[in-house]
């Protein structure tokens, strides 16, 4: 039998020399806007104990399969998780443009977003310097247009846990903040190129109940079309759902405006994603981060409120 070298397996990094989030000190990176905590001990003893029952699957539909732990982390953990996330992580208000009938059009993205993570093409040194996975030279200035940042210990620990529990591995890490129920996302589907084919994504919710809509994508032109119901998973603080097979290529999801009530309260969701290709890293920072102002939650307030940097702090000279 022939050793086959599979693409993943050439990309593979070697972990010894690979940056390791300290789960001593904050994490810190030159991309960061500022240090982020690791989550504190009680929690993550706490945290020990996900999933808390057996996933359900979900298929009982056409190209449906789905993973449902509700909840997966344990009733004690939730609300301080939930707290932890918000006060510490940076968000961003994406401001986007897209051609539409030939016209720019400015796009407000509805929620607070962020990302961490880096595509098989590269690898963060353990001083968080980009090196090209295979040479393991830096990476030349022009590879990437954005500034891509390791996952902190926080949400590298949570990526730890999904990963047992979902039988998949993910090397990025999105957040979304969904501040009141203004707050939402339209019926998309995660089906980039970048991800492969039949992506698995974990989502992780936190924080108030919010409706996740699902239904199943209109037939192509040629297509036959096929009977699907549409269905709503309020997902709840603490809930897991993987996505899997063929759901990214066939259906849709959403989670969408709601006045009042819960809402209010603020909702966490984090996705563990696996990109395959360069171009992933490009397109999550250019949606997830951007260009304009850092967020962070200001507690007094019970918001998030622009960050602004210390004038005293010099620019943080560890990674
Ligand atoms: O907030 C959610 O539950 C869904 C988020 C989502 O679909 C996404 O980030 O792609
Ligand atoms: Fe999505």
């Amino acid at each position: 039998m022939s050793k086959k070298r599979t693409l993943d397996g050439f990309f593979k990094p070697i972990q010894s020399k690979q940056y390791q989030p300290s789960t001593q000190t904050p994490s810190d990176h030159r991309n960061y806007p500022f240090p982020i905590p690791h989550l504190p001990p009680a929690l993550i003893s706490e945290l020990g104990f996900a999933p808390t029952a057996e996933g359900k699957v979900i298929n009982d539909q056409p190209d449906l399969d789905l993973l449902y732990f509700q909840p997966y982390i344990p009733k004690e953990a939730q609300r301080e998780l939930f707290r932890f996330l918000r006060a510490n992580l940076p968000f961003y208000r994406v401001q986007y443009t897209i051609k539409r009938a030939g016209v720019d059009v400015l796009v407000n993205t509805p929620r607070y977003t962020s990302v961490f993570g880096i595509d098989p093409t590269s690898i963060f040194s353990p001083d968080g310097e980009l090196l090209d996975a295979v040479s393991r030279v830096p990476v030349p200035k022009d590879r990437y247009m954005c500034r891509p940042r390791p996952l902190p210990a926080c949400l590298d620990f949570l990526r730890t846990i999904v990963e047992g529990t979902t039988k998949h591995t993910y090397n990025f890490c999105l957040v979304n903040y969904y501040a009141g129920g203004e707050d939402s996302i339209a019926f998309h589907s995660d089906d980039e190129r970048f991800l492969g084919k039949d992506p698995a994504i974990a989502s992780l919710s936190l924080g108030a109940r919010r409706d996740f809509f699902m239904k199943r994508k209109a037939a192509l032109p040629g297509e036959e079309s096929v009977e699907a119901e549409p269905f709503n998973l309020p997902l709840g603080s603490g809930d897991l759902i993987l996505m899997r097979g063929p759901t990214q290529a066939k259906w849709l999801h959403s989670v969408p405006k709601r006045k009042g009530g819960e809402s209010e309260k603020g909702r966490i969701n984090i996705t563990f994603r696996r990109a395959m290709a360069k171009g992933g890293t490009e397109n999550y920072y250019q949606y997830n981060v951007g260009t304009g102002r850092v967020y962070r939650w200001n507690e007094e307030d019970q918001k998030m409120v622009p960050w602004i940097a210390d004038p005293m702090s010099s620019p943080s000279s560890a990674t």
